[in-house]
């Protein structure tokens, strides 16, 4: 079974003359344990995305399934109760978004495990035995996220995220706030959960962030899944014209493609 079957998805913002369409019949299914890229430039429709998959807006028309579970017709209260059995995670690009300000690190790990039903004692040895797996100290347990630095707090919504051993992660442009070194790291602890059987959808602007990580990597544009494949695949041969873009423009790729001028046809021919 799929952990995410997302078929088909709607999704407006506004009402009337101010109504916009952000995601116009976007598709993507993920399978257990596997890291999905999600890629698109500005606008594409990239956090709506995630935020349509986490409940946090509603969409128009099409089907979202969960673990089996379909969630597109999903109330507040149904959504409460799927997220307290942590099979749904997420991380956002700015880690003050995905971790309560008032909240001690300590405490930030032990609330999802707690909500899940996990005995204080057990969650407090499960969250100190994960600190090492994403490179964090145990002298930031009893600090507060506003004094750590970008790159430990993002360290710590990571190990949020992933503490309850959840079946998803969404993760919304994790490491483009960071700084070189912070991303690596990030990008690599990220890697050595491959084991772990958490699926993860990567979303970045950036081909060359999620090309080195993904097993398979999808393109939205303009609120749609374009092009969806093997990430070196995509990369190698991508077959859509904005696919052909992104690859040689993302000066990171050894394998970009398209040269200057084919480019500048390339973008002449989407906008036409
Ligand atoms: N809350 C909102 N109200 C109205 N329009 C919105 C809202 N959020 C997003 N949009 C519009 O929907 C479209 C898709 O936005 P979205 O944020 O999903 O794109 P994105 O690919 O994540 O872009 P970025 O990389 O800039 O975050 C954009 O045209 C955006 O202006």
């Amino acid at each position: 079974m799929s952990v995410l079957e997302v078929t088909g998805l709607d999704v407006h913002y506004g009402l009337r003359r101010h109504r916009r369409q952000a995601l116009a019949g976007a598709s993507l299914t993920v399978e257990p344990g596997e890291i999905v890229g999600l890629i698109g430039e500005t606008g594409s429709g990239k956090s709506t995305f995630a935020r349509a998959v986490l409940g946090l807006v509603r969409p128009s028309a099409g089907r979202i399934v969960v673990d089996g579970e379909d969630v597109s017709g999903h109330r507040d209260r149904q959504w409460r109760a799927l997220r307290r059995r942590g099979v749904l995670q997420y991380v956002f690009q700015d880690p003050l978004r995905s971790l309560d300000p008032d909240l001690t690190i300590a405490d930030s790990l032990l609330e999802p495990l707690l909500l899940k039903g996990i005995p204080r004692v057990e969650a407090v040895e499960r969250a100190r035995g994960y600190l090492p797996r994403v490179r964090l100290d145990e002298e930031l347990l009893p600090r507060l996220p506003g004094e750590l630095s970008g790159g430990q707090r993002q360290r710590v919504a990571v190990a949020r995220a992933l503490i309850t051993e959840p079946k998803l992660v969404i993760l919304d442009e994790p490491v483009s706030a960071l700084d070189a070194a912070n991303r690596v790291q990030v990008l690599e602890i990220l890697k050595d959960l491959r084991d772990t059987g958490i699926a993860l959808v990567f979303i970045s602007h950036d081909l060359g962030s999620v090309a080195g990580i993904a097993d398979r990597v999808a393109v939205l544009y303009q609120g749609s899944v374009v092009e969806v494949g093997p990430a070196r695949d995509v990369i190698a041969a991508p077959e859509h014209p904005y696919t052909k873009l992104l690859v040689g423009s993302a000066p990171t790729l050894r394998m970009a493609a398209a040269g200057r001028a084919e480019r500048e046809a390339l973008r002449a021919l989407l906008n036409a």
